[in-house]
């Protein structure tokens, strides 16, 4: 594999921390080319000053105060000016959608929200590989994305997607009969409805397994996520919703199974830790060595599967119903959550009102008024979805 050139989208969160540590660990595959933050200036200036890339980009804050900090952070390395090393810096709300398509090998857009579609759209259309974290661009452009990407132009990083594409390697991909999309259950799990009325926004981001950003994490808890992840399935294997199970399996030792028509089913192990399905996201189709400790099979273990309690979680059956609803009913779904999400953690919501509200919602849309098919079209409707769920908060 030549040495690839790597730009980061959302470099200063849990994906794009990790990102990195995948990228310092191989210099001789990987160099950065733009790095891309939101507001945590002073993160994103270190890791200019550490990875040197040409440019590097922020959502907020301005220009003057990025340089400053790139400057600062240069000088802490202690490789002050004798380098000489000035980024071009860009800063404004469209930064990453204008860094996305630059002198790039791979994009990997581990920005959250629906705000990571326009730059995913920007390195599918640059003919970048895309290293798919930010699952929301995926769900609610499902036809533009398609329409754009070509033949394994994307290559999933959420780790259920990267178990099934590495369960389907190789192809074959006509024998499948369904795939298996696992679920930790959150820190919830086994809770019904009532028990859930009174958790607070501390216990919903203890997830049992990983360390992730707040919203992935809040999701996880109400299921949303997993919700979000059956729609991305589908758009990713182009297989129907009723071929799309889910299993909880509290462990998260197993990441995702494909059964195939002969009864055979094939799974992905490792321990739940998100190495693997980064460095796959940035190789692509080749491993990287030793990215990762393998599951440790000299210990007594036991692993669990249970089905999802629909009436306690109801976020997975009604991802089903707007997924396979489409058009512009993913999007409405995801921009609900998002405020929800928000409200929940302002104490705004009950945690059960975040899929109550959603599920208000959608009820509403009426998605004959919006073009899927066009991006103005998607974020009209993620517009109209975040007011309509705003009201509702406010009652
Ligand atoms: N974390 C994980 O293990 C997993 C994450 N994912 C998905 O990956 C995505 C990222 O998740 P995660 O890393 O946990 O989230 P984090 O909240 O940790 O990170 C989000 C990143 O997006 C940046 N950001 C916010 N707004 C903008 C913007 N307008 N332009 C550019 N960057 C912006 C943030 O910058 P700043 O902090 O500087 O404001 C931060 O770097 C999500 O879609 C999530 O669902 C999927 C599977 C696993
Ligand atoms: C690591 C990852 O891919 C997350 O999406 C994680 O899987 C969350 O797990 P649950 O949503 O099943 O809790
Ligand atoms: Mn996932």
């Amino acid at each position: 594999m030549s040495r690839r050139r790597v730009t980061l989208l959302g470099s200063t969160g849990s994906i794009g921390t990790q990102g990195l540590e995948v990228i310092a660990a191989h210099p001789d595959r990987f160099e950065v080319s733009a790095l891309a933050g939101g507001g945590n200036i002073a993160l994103l200036a270190e890791q200019a000053a550490r990875f040197r890339p040409g440019v590097v980009a922020a959502a907020s804050g301005s220009a003057d105060e990025l340089r400053a900090a790139v400057r600062s952070a240069l000088e802490a390395t202690g490789a002050t000016g004798a380098t000489g090393y000035e980024p071009e810096v860009i800063v404004g709300p469209e930064a990453a959608t204008e860094v996305a398509g630059r002198d790039v090998d791979v994009v990997l857009n581990g920005i959250t929200g629906a705000i990571g579609l326009r730059p995913t759209l920007a390195a599918l259309r640059a003919g970048a590989t895309l290293a798919l974290a930010n699952k929301e661009s995926l769900i609610i452009g499902g036809p533009l994305v398609h329409d754009l990407a070509g033949p394994d132009q994307i290559v999933p990083v959420d780790s259920e997607h990267s178990a099934i594409a590495q369960c389907l390697r190789g192809g074959r991909s006509g024998e499948v009969r369904r795939l298996v999309v696992t679920a930790s259950g959150g820190p919830f799990r086994g809770r019904s409805r009532d028990q859930l009325a009174e958790v607070t926004p501390s216990e919903a981001l203890a997830h049992p397994n990983f360390a992730m950003g707040r919203v992935i994490t809040t999701n996880s808890a109400t299921l949303v996520n997993k919700g979000l992840e059956v729609i991305e399935a589908h758009l990713l294997f182009d297989i129907p919703f009723e071929r799309i199970d889910t299993v909880v399996h509290p462990q998260q030792q197993i990441h995702s199974m494909v059964e195939f028509h002969d009864g055979s089913t094939i799974a992905q192990m490792g321990p739940p830790r998100m190495l693997v399905p980064i460095a796959l996201g940035l190789s692509w189709p080749e491993r990287l060595e030793d990215v990762d400790e393998p599951c440790d099979w000299t210990q007594v273990q036991s692993w669990d599967f249970a089905p999802i309690d629909d009436e306690a979680f109801p976020a997975v059956r009604l991802a089903r119903q707007v997924g396979a609803a489409g058009g512009t009913h993913p999007a409405v779904y995801n921009a609900a959550n998002e405020v929800a999400v928000d409200a929940f953690h302002d104490g705004a919501l009950s945690f059960v009102g975040i899929v109550d509200t959603v599920a208000a919602v959608v009820e509403r849309h009426d998605d004959a008024r919006f073009d899927a098919h066009s991006v103005d079209g998607v974020m009209a409707a993620d517009a109209w979805a975040r007011e309509t769920a705003a009201k509702i908060v406010s009652g």
